[in-house]
Order: C-alpha cells, then structure tokens, then sequence
C-alpha cells in the first residue's frame, strides 16, 4: 500500500437480534436461554399498542420477566403512537436500547432526548416510506438507527427490496455523520436476505420467523443466518 491509497475496509461486526415476536410465548424463558446459547448478540422485543401499527404485543411487564431469563442486551422496538408516555416504564423494566418510530410522535427530538436521561441507549426507527433526511435532525442524539424493511405491525413478511437502497444511503450518512451508531433492519431477513442487508450496510440484523420458526431449532438457525452471510464475504 502506498501513502495515497486508502487502507482496506474492517470488516463490520455483524450483530444477530432475534425478535420475541415470532418465539413461543408459553415457553419464552426456554425461548431466550436458547437464543442466548445459540449466539444472539440482543433480543429484540416488538413492542405493538393497536394504535401506530395495527397489532397488538407486548409491554414493561414482559420486558421484565425477560431481563430476569438473560443478560443479552434488551432492544426495545416500540411500535406506539407518543412513545415518550412509556418511555421511563420500559427503561425500568431493563431495557438497554429503546427505539421509537419517526412517525409516531410530533416530539422525536423530546422522545429522544428522554431514553438518554433514562441511561438507556436510543434508536430512531424509519418506516419504509420516511424519507432519511430526518436523520440530519436527530442523528447526534442516537446510537442506532432502525431501517424497517417491512411496514411494521406483523412478522413474517417479504423483504421489500427497496430497503438495500435505504440502507446503503442509511450507511452513508452514519459513516460521514456518526460513526459507531449501529444501522439495524427489521423484517424479512431470512438467509437468502440477511447477506444481502449486511453487505447493504447494516450491521444488526433483526429475524423473528427466521430464527423461532421452521424445524431446526433456534442455535441451528441462528448458525445457518451467520454462515449465510459469511459465505456471502468469501
Ligand atoms: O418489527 C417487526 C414487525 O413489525 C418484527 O420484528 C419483524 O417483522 C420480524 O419478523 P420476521 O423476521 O418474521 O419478518
């Protein structure tokens, strides 16, 4: 390499958050502990009020009794109009990130600036249809961004294909704005999909149906989602 070429890219450390949405909830505990063996890097935990998305999931409740089953970093995706009203329930149930949708509150900057003052990591999620610019907004005040790759409101559902220009622009951005902020997508990411998001620029990858689903097990489809994308590199 000489002094005018420019050194090699490190390769980003892929993060795989298997979201809660798709796991068995009579067996949640057994459910966690296996991604946790498997080499889940986070859990991600869909959060759904009726209201923002048209479904309805979980709250602070189950978020504590999953913060008592592993040490795995919580990802709270909260799918809820004015977020910010349950922002401090969910900090205190445990959550380490919590991520609000740009579309959900007229305060975003407020929303965000509260999961901060809360001592909790916080994301900004993109609707398929949000322009990015808003990330010039709010940028400096978030640790991850969520690229959502499906309308949100249901798990398994087809990948759309115009997110892979969404995260590349998503990558750019962080790259020249805010290195270190984690670039996430969520929603049809299976292993003919997850190489194709990493090498798109992100970095974590969220599977509901891809890891609980099907008849391997959860270790035997996290391994498969890791390999995919790992034979994708080489
Ligand atoms: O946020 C979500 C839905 O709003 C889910 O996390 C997402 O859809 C994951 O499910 P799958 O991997 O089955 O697509």
């Amino acid at each position: 390499m000489n002094d005018t070429q420019a050194p090699p890219p490190v390769a980003r450390a892929l993060k795989l958050a298997p979201s809660l949405l798709a796991a068995d909830f009579a067996r949640l505990g057994d459910e966690l502990r296996a991604a946790e063996a498997g080499g889940a890097d986070l859990i991600h935990v869909d959060v759904m009020d009726g209201h923002f998305v048209p479904n309805l999931s979980l709250g602070p409740l189950i978020v504590e009794a999953c913060r008592r089953v592993t040490s795995l970093p919580l990802d709270v995706h909260l799918m809820i109009s004015s977020p910010e009203r349950y922002i401090g329930a969910f900090a205190e149930a445990g959550a380490d990130i919590i991520t609000v949708h740009a579309e959900a509150t007229p305060h975003l900057h407020r929303a965000l600036g509260l999961i901060r003052e809360c001592g909790v990591q916080a994301g900004v999620a993109l609707n398929p249809a949000t322009p990015l610019t808003v990330l010039n907004e709010v940028l400096a005040l978030v640790d991850l961004v969520l690229v959502m790759s499906v309308n949100p409101g249901f798990g398994g559902q087809t990948f759309i294909e115009g997110s892979l220009r969404r995260l590349r622009a998503a990558r750019a951005i962080i790259d020249a704005q805010r290195p270190g902020c984690l670039l996430e997508v969520d929603g049809g990411i299976n292993h003919e999909t997850a190489p194709r998001a990493y090498h798109a620029g992100a970095d974590v990858l969220v599977a509901g149906s891809a890891v609980f689903g099907g008849e391997g097990g959860v270790a035997h489809n996290l391994t498969a989602l890791r390999e995919a994308v790992q034979r994708a590199d080489g």
